[in-house]
């Protein structure tokens, strides 16, 4: 099934008294489940500005943007925050986490917005989720007692939580050393196979952009496939 189908899709903005400034520039790009995707580009090269349209937080100036089938320009603000919030699993460079609660209350986050069984198992499920990150006995340590590698791991448990067909990685790696950043996505690899979600990474480290299937590269707003390397 095609999650997100991406067709000539242009994003133009105007700063003030300057002339449109074309960020993105006649992107396609289908993501389809199961995919393993990496995005390389230098900074200022438009990454961002892709991540906003591929997580539906922003709308092509012009073109193509399909999420499962249905182009985004047809939902509703509010059915784009569902859709989002329950398809979608964004892990950032940032862990993000709320300083004040512990490892178990930042992960159960996401599931107050859940319905149904999901909302009412919502402990033992977020309980779960950091038990499968390797964090199963952190589960009442606030992030300040933890270490980059295992905030990350419990900010990856709180994207993850409620199983999206997506994940978008923004520079998942980029706060960690070399071999902490390396079982992250071991991690993130693991959990995107055993949900079936596709997973786009969106970095400008070749080495993490080496484990995905199919490599783009972002150059200028134009988007290209790139050969394995
Ligand atoms: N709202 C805006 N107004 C003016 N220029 C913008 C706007 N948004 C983005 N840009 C410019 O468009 C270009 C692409 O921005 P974007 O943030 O997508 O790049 P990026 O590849 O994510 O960069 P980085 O890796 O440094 O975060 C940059 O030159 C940026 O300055």
């Amino acid at each position: 099934m095609t999650l997100l189908h991406l067709a000539s899709v242009t994003r133009t903005v105007l700063p003030p008294d300057q002339p449109a400034l074309t960020i993105l520039n006649g992107v396609d790009l289908d993501v389809e489940e199961d995919d393993r995707i990496s995005v390389v580009g230098r900074s200022g090269s438009g990454k961002s500005t892709l991540l906003n349209l591929l997580g539906l937080l922003d709308t092509p100036t012009s073109g193509v943007l399909e999420f499962a089938g249905k182009p985004v320009k047809q939902y509703s603000s509010r059915e784009r925050d569902r859709v989002r919030g329950r398809e979608i699993g964004f892990v950032f460079q940032q862990f993000n986490l709320l300083p004040g609660r512990t490892a178990l209350e930042n992960v159960i986050m996401p599931l107050l917005y859940a319905e149904g069984r999901q909302f009412w198992r919502r402990r033992a499920i977020a309980a779960e989720m950091l038990e499968e990150v390797g964090l199963g006995h952190r589960l009442e340590s606030l992030p300040d007692r933890l270490s980059g590698g295992e905030q990350q791991r419990v900010a990856i448990a709180r994207s993850l939580v409620r199983g999206p067909r997506l994940i978008l990685a923004d520079e998942p790696t980029g706060a960690l050393d070399l071999d902490t950043g390396q079982s992250v996505m071991e991690l993130i690899d693991e959990v995107a196979t055993r949900t079936r979600a596709a997973l786009v990474v969106i970095t400008h480290d070749p080495a993490i952009a080496e484990r995905s299937r199919d490599h783009y590269r972002l150059d200028h707003g134009v988007l290209t496939r790139a050969e394995a390397s």
